[in-house]
């Protein structure tokens, strides 16, 4: 009896699955564990008897007095324990890497004589000349058995999970694919080394090649921790492929289950590539694009939501962007009134359309011939169907009143927010709108066990919150706004510092903000900072009412709602810190921080 085995798990293998299960905890939601437990019932009963014969068949052996004694199937214990935190560090590790990434977006409509299908059959090829190279060396019945038991052990499998997720395979960032192998496995190779280098383990001469990737390791050791690690994340993509098929295609597959069974995993593997929807897909990919692009706090927040729900709120996003910079990009105001009519008339066909579903023809027409081609799938695609008409018209009385800084010109009485009721109306129709929008998503899909009443209240609480984000936004964006000639600094509390709105945007147009050698320009900087920082104070009396009502929503999207608000707010309280200057007209929270924000929101 020794301790030898058990101290290279305690001092190389539990540290790190300490350390991952830390930094996953917050990540990990009820589909990771399920999988992960699925993995490794997969991994310890797959591995149990092959592991057993090499053991009985002396391929390798364990000196008695470096294992404690138990053994199962002769394997000792801690080796059976081996099986099991292996396929667990390498399952976290690919977790944490992966979050983010947005797994529909990679799969792929395939047509006959696509070169995706050489692709797969390369692979198989490759894979089916390995497992013939296995079968040859083991007829030898010499050095090369222990690398032919290898293999004929695991090309089954990877041929497998090739022929299931070989488009995952390829095609996810290697972040996702290379990077969780490769990890795992140089670290297991240096660990290996250690081991057989004290005689831990041995590895019987006569049945092995001899050939050592460097001193004291096995290329056959090498070769297992390298095919044991690309099982399990493998097994991980295969995971994700289906669950992306199913989240994707409800054409195909209406309801899905929080847990789906490995039946139903397995049918979404098994349908045909070519009976995947390109539009949904492109349309999926633009949105995500768009979203990565465009907003980096979202982009960030959308990793905290999964399923159907990520997917939906995506488009959502990729609706309002799409809305918003139509307008704002417009050459002219009746250019930007114009796709205001549009945008309504679509509304009105989507909400039409929507009591005769066969009725998509004329919608998908109009917004063919009326919109711009990079619009197109970001419009078609709104799941108006779970949405209520109310805020998505809001949402343009909202762009209708930015329209209005066009027609000022210089005369203040003409800025549209003069008062703390114009800039709380502007607010609900931008942003309100948003968080109820946002709301009615989660709720769609998640409707937990909450009374009307509180739904109500819930929803009404998310508009509260989405004012604060536009509050922040716009004490963010005061200069670039006023370089667009617009200023939402209520008339009446600029009127209190003196200053005007014409004038405010004439001196930020003029650099003032940037020249601070000027007394005058270093005092209207000092006006404009106690604006900001009122715009803030306004945003965090909002922030303190309606932050408790996230405490309220039912488990399934509350931390992801909590991450959503508070990876946006971070920029607010970066802006109040004592010092801080805003940078090149923006105020930006560093990646590492939203990251940390993030992370610290799902803890909760
Ligand atoms: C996670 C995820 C993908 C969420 C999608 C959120 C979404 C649909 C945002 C729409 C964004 C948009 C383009 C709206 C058009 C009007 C507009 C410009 C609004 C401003 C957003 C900022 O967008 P921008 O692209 O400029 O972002 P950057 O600053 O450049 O990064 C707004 C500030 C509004 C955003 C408002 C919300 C997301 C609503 C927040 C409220 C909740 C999430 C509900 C909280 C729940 C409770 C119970 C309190």
């Amino acid at each position: 009896m020794g301790y030898d085995y058990a101290l290279v798990h305690l001092k190389f293998n539990i540290p790190p699955a300490i350390a991952l299960s830390f930094l996953c905890r917050p990540l990990l939601t009820r589909l990771d564990l399920y999988r992960i437990s699925f993995l490794i019932t997969i991994a310890v009963l797959y591995t149990i008897p092959w592991d057993s014969y090499l053991i009985r068949t002396k391929i390798w052996s364990y000196p008695q007095d470096v294992i404690i004694g138990p053994t199962l199937y002769d394997i000792p214990l801690e080796e059976v324990f081996f099986f099991v935190i292996q396929t667990y560090n390498t399952s976290l590790l690919y977790l944490l890497l992966s979050k983010t990434t947005l797994h529909p977006t990679y799969l792929r409509y395939e047509e006959k004589g696509d070169k995706w299908r050489y692709y797969k059959l390369f692979g198989q090829m490759a894979l089916v000349l390995g497992f013939k190279r296995g079968l040859e060396l083991l007829k030898q019945e010499n050095e090369g058995t222990y690398m032919a038991l290898i293999l004929l052990w695991a090309i089954p499998i990877l041929v497998l999970l090739w022929g299931l997720a070989y488009q995952f395979i390829l095609g996810l960032p290697l972040t996702s694919t290379l990077l969780p192998i490769a990890l795992p496995t140089l670290y297991l190779w240096v660990v290996d080394t250690m081991a057989l280098q004290r005689g831990t383990w041995v590895i019987e001469s006569g049945t092995k090649l001899g050939i050592h990737v460097w001193p004291h390791l096995e290329i056959e050791e090498a070769v297992f921790f390298l095919i044991t690690n690309t099982l399990v994340v493998w097994g991980l993509i295969a995971f994700d492929n289906a669950v992306a098929i199913l989240d994707a295609f409800p054409f195909h597959f209406p309801k899905v289950p929080a847990l789906p069974s490995p039946v139903l995993l397995v049918r979404a593997l098994l349908l045909p590539s070519a009976a995947y929807d390109s539009a949904r897909i492109a349309g999926l990919q633009e949105a995500a694009n768009r979203l990565s692009l465009k907003s980096r706090s979202f982009w960030v927040a959308s990793g905290a939501f999964y399923g159907r729900l990520r997917v939906d709120l995506i488009m959502l996003y990729s609706y309002c962007r799409v809305a918003d910079d139509l307008i704002d990009d417009a050459q002219s105001t009746d250019e930007a009134k114009t796709w205001v009519k549009k945008l309504s008339r679509f509304l009105d066909l989507c909400y039409e359309s929507k009591v005769n579903d066969q009725n998509i023809g004329p919608l998908a027409r109009f917004v063919v011939e009326q919109f711009p081609k990079n619009t197109h799938a970001a419009l078609l695609q709104l799941p108006t169907n779970r949405l209520s008409p109310e805020p998505l018209y809001d949402l343009l009385k909202g762009f209708e009143m930015d329209l209005q800084f066009q027609k000022s010109d210089n005369d203040d009485s003409s800025y549209p927010i003069k008062t703390d009721d114009d800039l709380d109306l502007y607010c609900q129709y931008v942003a309100g709108t948003i968080g109820q929008l946002c709301l009615e998503h989660c709720f769609y899909h998640y409707p937990g066990k909450v009374s009307e009443a509180e739904r109500k209240s819930l929803i009404s609480a998310g508009g509260t919150m989405g004012k604060v984000l536009q509050t922040i936004n716009i004490a963010r964006d005061i200069e670039v706004d006023a370089s667009l000639g617009r200023i939402y600094i209520p008339t009446a509390w600029l009127k209190k510092e003196k200053l005007t709105p014409a004038e405010t945007i004439k001196m930020i147009k003029s650099g003032a903000l940037r020249d601070s050698s000027k007394d005058s320009n270093a005092a209207f900087a000092e006006r404009l900072d106690r604006l900001r920082m009122k715009l803030l104070d306004h945003a965090f009396v909002l922030y303190e009412e309606s932050r408790p009502a996230i405490e309220r929503l039912p488990t399934e999207f509350r931390a992801s709602m909590r991450v959503t608000v508070e990876s946006y707010v971070e920029i607010g309280r970066t802006m109040r810190r004592k010092g801080y200057v805003v940078k090149r007209g923006r105020a930006t929270v560093p990646k590492w921080r939203r990251f940390f924000v993030a992370w610290k929101a799902l803890s909760q």
